[in-house]
């Protein structure tokens, strides 16, 4: 199949890269030259795994070829997938002057026969307006129009894409349904064939409801931490009822991404325009802003001032294997750390590039160890597997105090106080292993002053 792909941002690449590698012929158009130029040249200007690979087993075996210009982009294609964003509005309803800019775009090539699907995310209702667009400045509406919405995670995007669990085709017509089955064949996912709407409602939906479970955790952490209980534990109890699922149950520092804060925040906007006041998502976003919060709560318990003190962040990315910081928890705090006047230095294995041009006045270090030298506390805001396996002995020596926040829970507190650290977690116990230490080690020439204790 012929198939042309519009935007190479996240979901635009990863879907041309898997539908390229899965035979289809794939022209990928976005109007960023650089992007083109170095995608042209084998160089993916995003982090995800395994992408750059099969992009370029794509690219040799002719399946796949970029360009800037939406007319060769079209003139085989006979399906045509809008990956363009839409990032939130002020008023936190969704943007659409990327998506009604390609639409009259695409009126200018678009031919009878073709088919016209959002992989975007988009309010209810704009389909329809694609449709109206791509009328306006074609001149004719022998074309059909779906709504195909992705459910990709960043991080995980091509095993999302070429094992996709389902796919929901929203349709106008049969004609959009065989070109939406062609194209997903060779993948073979569950399909559910709606209407227009309940695919573009589906997506927000999805989205909120996977929020949802993260803020339910979160408080249900928060209150762990006053009655003693612990929520890994907890969170295994309860996701081991099937009807629960162990996913989305990960209590922490909260969600960011480019996606949940955002969708959760137009999908309140659609529904109050259809004059329903959502009660459940408004409170999902309440609470995970003030999870952020939270945690430095938690540093300022153990550091009270915090002017001058050096702060090591270790995790800057909104989750594990992606470089992406949108609306990434890191940003927030950090800002809030540096308006305390802390001397804030911070490390991620990836996401170094993007936190130069979004935190321009913070100090990055090359490594973890480099990162926490002479740190009065350290906090853990991604769960990147390299902190996980951070060697503690060497953690100690190299911090000036050691005070541990750990926004993921990726240390046992028990452990954390056997090894002298003051550690803080999420919905666990806090432990302060310092003094009991100091009292257990007591140094040579002291013992033999006082005698032992
Ligand atoms: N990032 C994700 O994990 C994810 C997952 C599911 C759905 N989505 C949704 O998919 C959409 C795209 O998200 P993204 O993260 O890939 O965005 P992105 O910002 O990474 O990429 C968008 C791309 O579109 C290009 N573009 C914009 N206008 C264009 C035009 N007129 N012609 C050609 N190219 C144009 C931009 O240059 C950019 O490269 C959004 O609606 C998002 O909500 C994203
Ligand atoms: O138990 C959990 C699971 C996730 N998170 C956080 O939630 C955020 C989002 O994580 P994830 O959903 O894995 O990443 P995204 O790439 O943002 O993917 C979400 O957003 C995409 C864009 O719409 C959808 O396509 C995906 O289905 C949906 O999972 C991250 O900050 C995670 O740290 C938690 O705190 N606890």
């Amino acid at each position: 199949m012929n198939v042309c792909v519009i935007g190479t941002g996240y979901v635009g690449l990863v879907t041309g890269v898997c539908f390229s590698s899965l035979g289809h012929n794939v022209v990928c158009v976005d109007h960023d030259l650089d992007k083109i130029n170095s995608l042209r040249c084998g160089v993916v200007p995003i982090y995800e795994p395994g992408l750059k690979e099969l992009m370029n087993k794509s690219t040799k075996a002719n399946n796949l070829i970029f360009t800037t210009d939406l007319e060769e982009g079209m003139n085989e294609a006979t399906i045509i997938l809008i990956a363009v964003g839409t990032p939130a509005n002020k008023d936190g309803s969704a943007n659409l002057t990327y998506i009604k800019r390609v639409a009259l775009e695409i009126g200018q090539y678009v031919r009878p026969g073709m088919t016209i699907v959002t992989k975007s995310t988009v309010p209810v209702g704009t389909n329809k307006k694609i449709k109206q667009w791509v009328s306006f400045s074609s001149g004719h509406q022998q074309f059909s129009i779906a709504s195909c919405p992705e459910f990709l995670r960043e991080g995980n995007a091509i095993k999302d894409t070429l094992e996709m669990e389902r796919a929901v085709f929203g349709v106008e017509d049969v004609q959009a349904e065989l070109a939406l089955r062609a194209l997903h064949k060779p993948i073979n996912p569950t399909i559910i064939v709606t209407t227009i709407e309940t695919a573009e409602t589906a997506k927000y939906a999805a989205n909120a409801f996977l929020a949802t479970k993260i803020s339910f955790i979160n408080e249900v952490a928060n209150v762990c931490e006053s009655v003693g209980a612990d929520v890994e534990a907890l969170a295994r109890v309860m996701g081991l009822d099937h009807r629960i699922g162990t996913s989305f149950l990960k209590a922490g520092v909260g969600y960011g991404g480019s996606c949940f804060p955002k969708d959760t925040q137009a999908f309140i906007r659609i529904a109050a325009e259809a004059n329903y006041h959502l009660q459940i998502v408004p409170a999902v976003e309440r609470v995970n802003h003030e999870q952020r919060y939270r945690l430095l709560a938690k540093l300022k318990k153990s550091c009270p001032i915090l002017a001058g003190k050096r702060i090591a962040i270790l995790g800057l990315a909104f989750k594990p294997h992606t470089d992406d910081m949108r609306a990434a928890p890191a940003l927030d705090i950090i800002q809030a750390l540096l308006s305390e006047q802390s001397s804030t230095i911070a490390y991620d294995p990836v996401a170094s590039d993007q936190a130069k041009r979004l935190l321009p006045d913070v100090v990055l270090a090359s490594s973890w160890q480099e990162a926490v030298k002479e740190a009065d506390a350290v906090l853990i805001l991604t769960d990147w597997a390299e902190f996980k396996s951070i060697d503690l002995e060497e953690l100690k020596v190299l911090m000036r105090d050691s005070v541990v926040i750990d926004g993921r829970n990726l240390f046992h507190p028990e452990e954390m106080k056997q090894q002298g650290f003051y550690y803080d977690s999420v919905g666990r116990a806090q432990v302060d292993g310092r003094l009991s230490q100091k009292k257990e080690a007591p140094s040579p020439s002291l013992t033999a002053q006082t005698g032992t204790h």
